[in-house]
């Protein structure tokens, strides 16, 4: 558990947390450029010299007044968004930096780090000469190499290409429970959050705004997530392969979808993140469409936000699902809640983790 009451006071800003944390899995940090998401993490990593309040780890004082546990001994692990290497030394110079911070602790074994980020091929390479992706994957393995009691991420795949995130991704969604480390995560990118994170939690001006599980804060119509860009994180267990087609039917909260996947095993639990603007609404059941996915839904919501969109919630049985439509569609379908409506939306618009 991490227990914070953090005050840090610059010119022009200023932080003024409070919060506990679980710290199980992986916990979100989200909020506009500049609201102090890297600050917050600064503090709790004993970075920032000036923070006031209280940080208290697992019953262990950081943080009060008259005491400082310097950051080298908090046993916390930081991965930055450029990685923060030593561009002079080899990966595994780097790697036995990390092993050094462990000050004792008992953490992975550096064999297991370099095999489970698959980095054999590039131990004697210098960091100079490595790819974005490769770097951050140095940066991470030397981070866990430090035996790290909480794990720190900031913007870590904000640097990389479409092709190096998805390379790292399933990484960081495994390393939690892998190495057994809780991470706060910040990023700007809300598939991220679908992605990795099981809570979220919305900073603005220095202050926590906001804090809930990840699916529930991504399904509002209201609020800072409710925008153009909204998506819907939906839990769905893997029903049958249809090995004519090779796509994968999955079943949303009793529901069949379609996907068009074919790496996902029978029985495993799997997120399947649908962009809002990607989903359609009709009154009537469309029958003869192209379109596979079709589901009877009940609106449970809808709100405009803003001068040409509207969002709308649709009740699955637990979940719910976003839909982007136009103010006009809104008012021309007549939408209310309460009302029986299909959702449709492409079996190729559907990402599942
Ligand atoms: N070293 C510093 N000295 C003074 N002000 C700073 C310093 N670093 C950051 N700030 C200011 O503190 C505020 C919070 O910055 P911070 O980097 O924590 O925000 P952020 O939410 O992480 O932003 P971004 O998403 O753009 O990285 C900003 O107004 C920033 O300009």
């Amino acid at each position: 558990m991490l227990d914070i009451d953090l005050k840090l006071e610059r010119s022009e800003f200023q932080i003024d947390v409070q919060a506990v944390f679980d710290l199980h899995g992986v916990t979100g940090v989200m909020g506009p450029s500049g609201c102090g998401k890297t600050t917050l993490l600064r503090c709790i990593a004993g970075l920032e010299k000036h923070a006031k309040g209280h940080v208290i780890f697992h019953g262990e004082t950081w943080l009060k007044e008259g005491e400082f546990v310097p950051p080298e001994r908090r046993g916390v692990g930081y991965i930055f968004q450029d990685g923060r290497l030593f561009p002079h030394l080899s990966v595994l110079d780097n790697l036995r930096y990390g092993l050094k911070r462990s000050r004792g602790r008992k953490g992975a074994a550096l064999d297991d780090v370099v095999s489970w980020l698959d980095m054999d091929s590039l131990l004697d390479r210098h960091i100079g000469k490595l790819s974005g992706g490769q770097r951050q994957r140095v940066a991470i393995a030397r981070a866990l190499l430090g035996a790290p009691r909480l794990l720190l991420m900031d913007e870590p795949m904000a640097a990389l290409d479409w092709a190096a995130r998805s390379s790292i991704m399933p990484r960081l969604r495994d390393i939690s429970r892998h190495f057994q480390v809780p991470v706060l995560f910040v990023s700007h990118d809300r598939e991220e959050m679908a992605r990795l994170t099981d809570e979220l939690v919305l900073m603005d001006q220095g202050r926590i705004v906001d804090r809930g599980s990840c699916r529930q804060m991504l399904s509002r119509t209201r609020g800072s997530l409710a925008d153009d860009h909204a998506i819907s994180m939906l839990e769905a267990r893997v029903v049958r392969r249809d090995q004519a087609y090779n796509v994968t039917e999955l079943d949303v909260d009793g529901r069949l979808l379609v996907v068009d996947q074919d790496n996902l095993v029978a029985g495993e639990t799997v997120r399947v993140v649908i962009p809002a603007a990607e989903v359609s609404l009709s009154l009537d059941k469309l029958e003869r469409i192209s379109i596979q996915n079709r589901l009877e839904t009940m609106l449970d919501e809808v709100s405009d936000i803003d001068s040409h969109h509207a969002l709308v919630s649709l009740k699955l049985e637990t979940q719910n699902l976003l839909v982007l439509i136009t103010r006009r569609a809104r008012h021309r379908l007549g939408l209310k809640p309460g009302m029986k409506v299909y959702a449709h939306f492409k079996a190729a618009c559907l990402e599942v983790i």
